[in-house]
């Protein structure tokens, strides 16, 4: 993603935002999460919007505890926030296979889940999401309890197909910036140019998921919006 991004998130009052972080997120940000973001924003700037915010961080974190997942996949790793989000919140034994085409992100949060003695959680497979979907399809079955989908927006239909084969039957798959930064119900022309695609991508995917008839979904209004898929069959 490249070019600058408009302020992240569909919330679109400032002070409410900044309210809902003071009181409720960053008093409860894990201390070394905390460092991490740091750490991404000194190293990517701008793009560090990239990374979930803190409080879809809780929601998460919360969300896998309620559901007791144990294995789970992301794929959209960046620097991990939501990685790390997750492996604290698995238990020891849990495992998280986590996918993205670039490595670099990763290797700066990985300092930070060591520190934390979650690494051992982790399998960081360097690809494109794609092809490495495939290839977990092609390998020995596994059955994921969770999916946290952050990657390339217009592949998001074909990582629901995938993960349907992946996830077992009542897994949750969390797809996220649904709502991609508010602009699903502004006209095109009043989007910048290169959030256009995803744009597009998301009221397509959006549609699709309204009438499958495989997955529950709730929209949820967090974050830069967060749709959550309960597999049914
Ligand atoms: C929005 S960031 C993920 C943010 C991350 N979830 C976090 O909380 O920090 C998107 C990531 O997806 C990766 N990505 C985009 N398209 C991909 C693809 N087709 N396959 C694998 N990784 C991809 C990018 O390299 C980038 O690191």
């Amino acid at each position: 993603m490249d070019g600058r991004l408009p302020d992240k998130g569909i919330l679109k009052s400032e002070a409410l935002k900044q309210y809902i972080m003071e009181t409720t997120a960053y008093p409860r940000e894990h201390e070394l999460l905390k460092e991490l973001r740091e750490a991404t924003i000194q190293r990517y700037g701008n793009l560090s919007e990239m990374g979930v915010p803190v409080d879809e961080s809780l929601f998460l974190s919360m969300l896998v505890k309620i559901i007791n997942a144990k294995n789970t996949i992301e794929i959209g790793v960046f620097t991990g926030y939501s990685l790390f989000t997750v492996a604290l919140a698995l238990p020891e034994d849990g495992r998280i296979t986590a996918i993205d085409i670039d490595q670099a992100g990763y290797n700066l949060g990985l300092e930070f889940m060591k520190k934390a003695g979650v690494d051992h959680k982790i399998n960081f497979i360097q690809s494109d999401a794609v092809r490495g979907l495939d290839q977990l399809l092609n390998g020995e079955k596994q059955e994921y309890d969770f999916a946290f989908v952050d990657a390339d927006k217009t592949n998001y239909v074909y990582f629901l197909e995938k993960l349907l084969k992946l996830v077992k039957v009542g897994g949750i798959i969390a797809f996220d910036n649904t709502l991609w930064f508010g602009t699903l119900i502004q006209k095109e022309n009043e989007v910048p140019g290169h959030m256009r695609a995803y744009r597009e991508a998301l009221l397509e995917f959006n549609k699709i998921l309204a009438r499958d008839p495989r997955v529950e979904i709730a929209q949820i209004s967090i974050g830069d919006g967060l749709t959550l898929c309960r597999r049914l069959i």
